[in-house]
């Protein structure tokens, strides 16, 4: 139970500190990407990212995605796209997942933006009002940033101290292969030093493509501001020069008005007219006749001039159809001699002539408005009609402080310049932000290509490199596990292995050669110490099984044994016998003569049974104190009569013990026997019951005999009988 309790808390531990590494993550993430590093025009690169790649390769997935939230959160609020949130935390479970199935980080990575990233992001993309133009470069951008700050964290993992490793992890360390371990920091480092390389050097071509565009655009505007102004200040200040020169006598006013036109090709029209608005002169000289139409001062543009009397210039205000195009309209006071104001001369200037005289078709495209911001003359690439309000809107802010990036009718993007002219008019130059956009997408395009490649090759040369260390390597592996025997036998390494596996090899064969003997030696010293073993094993069983003064069976051989012994007589159906012997008198014999000569005497009576029953099965056991059992299979009962008389008997006349008074010692035995089937009874107790049964009998009936006690049927017994009698008449006529 205790156990358990410190393993929960040592798991809650381990959980907040988890928690803890990835809020420190998540934080340095979310500094990071407050920050996103600017390439070119409104283009950045993201890298606190790589917080959340650490987080996939080391946490679990609560503290992972607690993690991807605040580093995502730097990203939206510096771009405020909340589908970041989708993308990158989709990128993040599906990298852990990959990651607990033995992937390496940099791979796991390729694969999510290959297979899902790109693909979703294209969606994502289509369906949001993100630009629609900029779709495949902003995927491929994304993909190739998300590489690029796997490449970081995967770095970053591989220098980390390996504390990070053991204490704040929530995932298991997985044992890899030298060769992919190093393929890998190989691919790492040369995608880390393309996808930079690449970086740099695209971003500074595209950053001087685009200050080239940005001196195209000031040179420009330069030119083309100081041409207008130019031309409109020539046609301005011609009809102000004429206001204060004007003849008052009507035909030489008309032919003053007449000449002004043919000297200044750009007009459209001029019209003289009084204070009270009559026209007094005009060209086309038409004009003059329609003069009650023209109601001059019921437009509102020359209203305020008669009230003001200066020179001014208004925007396009009308389309001089009549005229071949839209006009301007420049007016200044007219004075008479006095110099009082005495009415207003009004010009209009062909737009047409204004572009003829601009360059407004080139590669970059110009807009001229109004002090209304009205239009009133654009490149003929844009599109955009005189008079019409220019809808310009403002992106994100460009790196360069010179332009903006705008979207021009809600439409197109493009860096844009202004400059402010005279009279309150604008010129917009303007240039394309999209080839710039998709000369950086094919050069990320390309970069993703050569990354790929550069990686497929890289891990092949280093695989093959590898090889020179791994084979040996595993070469030698092998021969380890052959027996120490074999150590002349081991294999040559392949040719051009490193010195170093040379050398642990000569040294391991050495090494195993010295094993060998040893071993040689040591086997030899135990198959001796083995042979010793069981020789004392052997002895030692045999003291087990005997009596330690007679040298016969002890009681527990014969316990042991009887089973067996039964079994037998069983499987043959032959009877067995069980005999019970007995010194007579024996303590008499201790009494007398000592204990020692008692301890002879019975020595010598266990050799004279062992001698008169020595067939391999007949079994001599010491019962215990002058006590003998016989136990012996195969027997008929003539034989068990006849051989137990002839062992009391041979007993009773043979001397056992010289005494120390020349004397010679001899005993008598009681017999008690039981022949019988072996069926009788499966316990030897039984058996050794009426076996001492008939010995008490045979003690009883005055010592020094046999009592048999047969139990084998009847056939047998009457043979017996017959046999015994014959034994006992033949026995004892050999011993008289
Ligand atoms: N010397 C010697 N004496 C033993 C040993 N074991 C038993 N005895 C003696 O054997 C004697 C047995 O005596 P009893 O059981 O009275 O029987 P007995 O004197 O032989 O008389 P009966 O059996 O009735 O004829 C005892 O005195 C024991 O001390 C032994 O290993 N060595």
């Amino acid at each position: 139970m205790f156990a358990s309790q410190r393993q929960d808390r040592t798991a809650s531990k381990q959980r907040l500190y988890c928690y803890l590494a990835a809020t420190l993550l998540g934080c340095i993430g979310l500094l990071v990407n407050l920050f996103p590093i600017p390439l070119f025009a409104n283009v950045h690169l993201i890298l606190g990212n790589a917080a959340i790649l650490i987080a996939s390769a080391r946490l679990g997935r609560g503290p992972l995605l607690w993690c991807m939230l605040l580093t995502v959160s730097g990203l939206y609020f510096s771009f405020g796209q909340p589908i970041s949130y989708f993308l990158f935390g989709l990128e993040a479970l599906f990298v852990n997942e990959l990651r607990r199935r033995g992937q390496f980080l940099l791979y796991a990575d390729l694969i999510y933006w290959t297979l899902l990233g790109m693909p979703l992001a294209y969606l994502l993309f289509s369906l949001s009002p993100y630009p629609n133009q900029y779709m495949l470069f902003s995927v491929v951008k994304q993909g190739f940033n998300g590489v690029l700050y796997t490449a970081i964290a995967s770095v970053i993992l591989m220098l980390m101290p390996k504390w990070w490793l053991q204490g704040v992890s929530d995932q298991e360390v997985v044992n890899r292969d030298f060769r992919d371990k190093l393929s890998y920091g190989v691919v790492i480092l040369i995608s880390l030093s393309l996808m930079v390389s690449l970086l740099l050097s695209s971003c500074y071509l595209i950053r001087t493509q685009q200050e080239l565009l940005f001196q195209q655009m000031d040179s420009a505007s330069v030119r083309v501001s100081d041409d207008l102004e130019q031309i409109i200040n020539r046609y301005v200040d011609a009809i102000e020069i004429a206001g204060k020169w004007m003849p008052t006598e009507t035909a030489v006013r008309q032919d003053a008005v007449a000449e002004l036109h043919q000297q200044y090709q750009g007009f459209s029209s001029i019209l003289v007219a009084k204070n009270d608005g009559s026209v007094v002169a005009a060209t086309p000289r038409s004009y003059l006749d329609h003069s009650p139409q023209f109601a001059v001062r019921q437009y509102s543009y020359l209203a305020n001039n008669f009230a003001i009397h200066k020179t001014q210039l208004t925007g396009a205000q009308y389309s001089g159809e009549d005229n071949g195009g839209y006009v301007v309209v420049a007016t200044a006071p007219w004075f008479d001699p006095l110099g009082n104001a005495d009415g207003v001369i009004e010009a209009t200037i062909n737009v047409q002539y204004l572009r003829s005289q601009l360059d407004l078709d080139g590669h970059l495209r110009l807009v001229i408005t109004d002090s209304d911001d009205q239009v009133v003359i654009a490149s003929k690439g844009l599109n955009i009609e005189p008079l019409s309000p220019l809808k310009i809107s403002a992106q994100q802010p460009t790196d360069s402080a010179a332009v903006n990036l705008v979207k021009l009718n809600q439409h197109d993007d493009f860096f844009e310049q202004t400059t402010s002219l005279t009279q309150g008019w604008t010129l917009h130059v303007l240039t394309a932000y999209k080839p710039v956009i998709e000369r950086a997408e094919q050069q990320f395009l390309i970069g993703l290509l050569i990354l790929i490649v550069g990686s497929v090759v890289s891990t092949m040369l280093t695989r093959k490199l590898s090889r020179h260390l791994t084979k040996p390597l595993e070469m030698l592996t092998k021969q380890l596990a052959l027996p120490y025997q074999a150590a002349d036998s081991m294999r040559r390494l392949p040719l051009g292995s490193a010195r170093e596996i040379l050398l642990l090899h000569r040294e391991l064969k050495y090494q195993r050669q010295s094993i060998a003997q040893y071993q040689e030696q040591l086997e030899d010293k135990v198959a001796k110490r083995t042979a010793e073993l069981a020789a004392a094993n052997t002895k030692l069983a045999r003291l087990a099984l005997r009596d330690g003064l007679t040298g016969v069976y002890n009681r527990r051989h014969f316990n042991d044994r009887f089973e067996s012994y039964r079994q037998y007589s069983l499987r043959s159906d032959q009877p067995l016998l069980l005999a019970m012997i007995d010194v007579d008198h024996f303590k008499r014999v201790n009494d007398n003569h000592g204990h020692l000569v008692g301890d002879d005497c019975l020595k010598a009576l266990a050799a004279v049974i062992q001698t008169h029953f020595s067939r391999e099965n007949d079994l001599v056991v010491r019962y215990g104190g002058e006590e003998f059992l016989l136990l012996l299979p195969h027997m008929t009962i003539e034989t068990a009569q006849l051989q137990l008389e002839q062992l009391r008997l041979a007993v009773q006349h043979r001397s056992l013990v010289t005494l120390a008074d020349g004397m010679q010692l001899t005993v008598s035995v009681s017999i008690g026997a039981i022949i019988a089937d072996a069926g009788l009874s499966n316990s030897y107790d039984d058996w050794v019951f009426i076996a001492d049964q008939a010995l008490y009998r045979a003690k009883n009936s005055g010592r020094n005999r046999l009592e048999l006690e047969a139990h084998v049927d009847s056939a047998v017994k009457n043979s017996a009988k017959q046999a015994q009698t014959s034994a006992l008449t033949t026995s004892l006529n050999e011993l008289g």
